[in-house]
């Protein structure tokens, strides 16, 4: 759990930021101004600065090696970690809107790439907006698999443009995705969870995975275990609500 023992801002017992050092707000605006570099286009995310072991020059890199994996909201960065040795060979990264978080699993892989040689090169993470700029970030049928583990409920009606899952931004993830992709959501909140499976489900472009299909899936065994979130709900015995869905051709 622990990656940097000498690292006084990290609490020992849970491996997380300790509060003193690190206040983070509950739920953040997603809405709201914020200052970070956003790559202007995909070709123009530097992946020297994300994988610096896997790409040492970003012009002299294999244009055809790309990200693949997108962990959004990604929190501290459990599902990164554990899907990085699951599936070492491809590239991923997480999207999270709070500095001080994205900075804590900057240094989190960081600490991982420094105490397993060779491992952890195939995670990152970016401070950003991802309800602005997913287009800025991944080209068309890019990804394979999208995360969305425990998103902000935003329980308020008026509120509800701000969630993470609307029919609007399945455009986007549709676009991003390729046929065949992956979206995996999941949440201790009931209500949002029907709303994230019926936004899934009235969309053309999704359909859900069998259970079969999502009983041979490794990475549905972790939605539920391997983020934060996930462990403090699975501590507190709290039910979850799932929606896995398939990325699919549009209709002839
Ligand atoms: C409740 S936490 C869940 C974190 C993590 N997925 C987990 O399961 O532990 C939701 C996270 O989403 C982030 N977030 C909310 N809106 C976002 C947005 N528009 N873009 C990127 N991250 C966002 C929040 O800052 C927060 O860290």
């Amino acid at each position: 759990m622990l990656e940097n023992e000498a690292n006084p801002t990290i609490s020992k017992s849970t491996g997380l930021p300790r509060k003193r050092f690190y206040r983070a707000r509950a739920h953040s605006n997603p809405l709201s101004d914020s200052h970070f570099p956003v790559p202007i286009s995909p070709s123009e995310v530097d992946y020297s600065l994300h994988y610096p072991q896997l790409f040492p020059s970003n012009d002299q890199r294999d244009k055809n090696k790309k990200i693949e994996f997108a962990d959004i909201g990604c929190g501290f960065g459990g599902l990164l970690i554990s899907l990085s040795t699951l599936f070492p060979e491809t590239l991923m990264i997480g999207m999270e809107l709070r500095d001080k978080v994205t900075e804590y699993v900057k240094e989190r892989i960081l600490a991982l790439r420094v105490a397993n040689p060779g491992q952890y090169q195939n995670i990152s993470v970016d401070r950003t907006n991802s309800m602005k700029y997913i287009p800025n970030y991944f080209e068309k049928a890019q990804l394979s698999k999208m995360f969305f583990l425990f998103p902000d409920p935003h329980f308020k009606e008026k509120n509800h443009r701000r969630r993470v899952i609307s029919p609007h931004l399945l455009d986007e993830y549709a676009y991003a995705l390729r046929v065949g992709g992956i979206i995996y959501t999941i949440t201790d909140v009931e209500e949002l969870g029907e709303w994230m499976k019926t936004c899934l489900e009235n969309h053309p472009l999704f359909e859900a995975l069998t259970s079969e299909e999502l009983e041979a899936d490794p990475a549905v065994k972790l939605l539920s275990s391997a983020t934060e979130e996930g462990q403090k709900v699975a501590r507190n015995e709290g039910q979850t609500f799932q929606a896995v869905y398939r990325r699919i051709s549009a209709a002839p």
